[in-house]
């Protein structure tokens, strides 16, 4: 991909470096934005609208995430709160120090009166700085961080004790004889969405597929996906048990008014995966898992595998905390990042060229992903009014030139093509950037 440059006037950046300073200080997220109101628009759904005129060089947003991960692929050299990130150096800091790490496990052992000492993993999350680390344990609701680096570390073990296993991929196409009562139209949202709820349950319960998913040897990507996934839930559970909570940061609750893309990413898949029947799925009221199975597209299967490696990561015996799991709820976060999530790239280090999707050029990294449950309200255009900037792990929206009031505030979604993003219904735009599940971004220097 060829990014569209173009230059911004020295002094015009000082303006912009001024603005994102304040807007960043007084913590500007959309909570209090008076510049932008969601609206619906014609054949868009929501989308941002300037409620003033809005001058060139203006913060329209600063968006903090809900979550935000590094990716498998880049956790030696990037900072897991600011994601600077130097290549070949390696991040120094552990969330918890040596003696640190040892009261916890210690804790925990006996706390959940385990025989085997409960150890911590801390490899997929490091930090730059003695301040990136304490901004790290204060963010978020009190010891969010405690029951985040359990799971992180729940995840780290499962990944490693299968590592290794899977030599084949499974098999996941039993005979299948099932004869349908009925055709449920594709464009039946209703229907279709209680087949998924159906399929989803009833595949995930079924010992074979259980006993073949375990073999599964989560991909880097997935690994990403699911620490994501965690981040989000780690903060649904401390929101919920929290009796001080912390307003000025993404809720749970915000990612839930995100597009969830289940439905849409389904009927794609589906569609193109059906030989036959393309446009309704044959079904019975009671039948068994083969006849789930035989109409589950093989990209969906895969989500499946990746939630029950997730879920078996939670249940290992005897750990508290421990993140709650259901299918409901990793698919509420799956098929809202779809689509939804932007890319953390790296930042350029000479940025004389301020371009779309911040200058991110072929020889910059994709180090990582964030959710920004108040900046998803930004569509697409090829002609943006707006460009999106990271500041450590924050994205600041600035307009590029005037938008009058009343005008649509558009982003470029930038980095996609390459034949590596799947549209997500035929209405569907590309993502902002592909999710980490979808990603098969190759690096640059690896
Ligand atoms: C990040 S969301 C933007 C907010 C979204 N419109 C909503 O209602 O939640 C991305 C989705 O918005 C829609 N979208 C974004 N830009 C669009 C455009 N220029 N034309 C049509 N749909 C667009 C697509 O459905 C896309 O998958």
């Amino acid at each position: 991909m060829t990014p569209n440059t173009y230059v911004v006037d020295e002094p015009f950046r000082d303006e912009i470096a001024l603005a994102e300073q304040k807007a960043i200080d007084n913590q500007l997220t959309s909570h209090t934005n008076p510049l932008l109101k969601v609206d619906i628009l014609p054949g868009k759904g929501r989308g941002f609208v300037a409620t003033s005129i809005v001058l060139p060089g203006t913060i329209l947003h600063t968006s903090v995430p809900l979550a935000a991960t590094v990716s498998d692929e880049w956790t030696p050299e990037t900072c897991g709160w600011c994601f600077n990130f130097s290549y070949p150096k390696k991040m120094r800091h552990k969330a918890l120090d040596e003696l640190e790490s040892r009261e916890m496990s210690t804790k925990w052992t006996k706390e959940n009166k385990s025989k085997k000492t409960i150890s911590i993993s801390q490899k997929k999350l490091l930090f730059c700085s003695k301040e990136c680390k304490s901004a790290y344990l204060s963010h978020g609701y009190s010891r969010e961080w405690e029951l985040h680096i359990a799971t992180l570390s729940l995840l780290e073990k499962e990944t490693k004790r299968r590592a290794g296993l899977a030599a084949e991929e499974p098999d996941t196409t039993p005979e299948d004889n099932t004869i349908p009562t009925e055709f449920i139209e594709l464009d039946d949202d209703i229907r279709v969405q209680q087949w998924i709820d159906e399929a989803w349950s009833c595949i995930t319960q079924a010992t074979d597929f259980i006993s073949q998913a375990k073999l599964y040897s989560s991909g880097p990507a997935d690994n990403t996906m699911c620490r994501l996934i965690a981040a989000c839930l780690v903060r649904k559970q401390c929101e919920e048990a929290s009796l001080y909570p912390d307003i000025s940061i993404p809720s749970y609750k915000d990612l839930l008014t995100i597009q969830d893309n289940e439905l849409s990413h389904f009927r794609i898949q589906y569609r193109a995966s059906m030989p036959t029947h393309r446009n309704s799925i044959p079904y019975t009221k009671g039948q068994p898992v083969s006849a789930f199975l035989k109409y589950m597209p093989p990209s969906v299967l895969d989500i499946i595998r990746t939630s029950l490696f997730f879920s078996a990561a939670l249940s290992a015996p005897g750990i508290e905390p421990r993140l709650e799991y259901s299918h409901e709820l990793f698919r509420s976060v799956y098929f809202r990042e779809m689509s939804n999530s932007f890319g953390i790239w790296e930042i350029p280090k000479n940025p004389s060229a301020i371009t779309e999707e911040q200058g991110v050029t072929d020889d910059l990294e994709l180090l990582g992903w964030g959710i920004y449950p108040m900046a998803v309200y930004f569509n697409h255009s090829c002609d943006a009014n707006v460009i999106k900037l990271r500041r450590d792990r924050n994205m600041v929206f600035v307009a590029r030139r005037t938008i009058q009031k009343g005008e649509e505030a558009c982003i470029s979604y930038g980095s996609v093509g390459e034949g590596s993003i799947k549209l997500h219904n035929s209405n569907d735009l590309q993502p902002i950037d592909i999710g980490p599940a979808s990603s098969k971004k190759q690096s640059n220097k690896r």
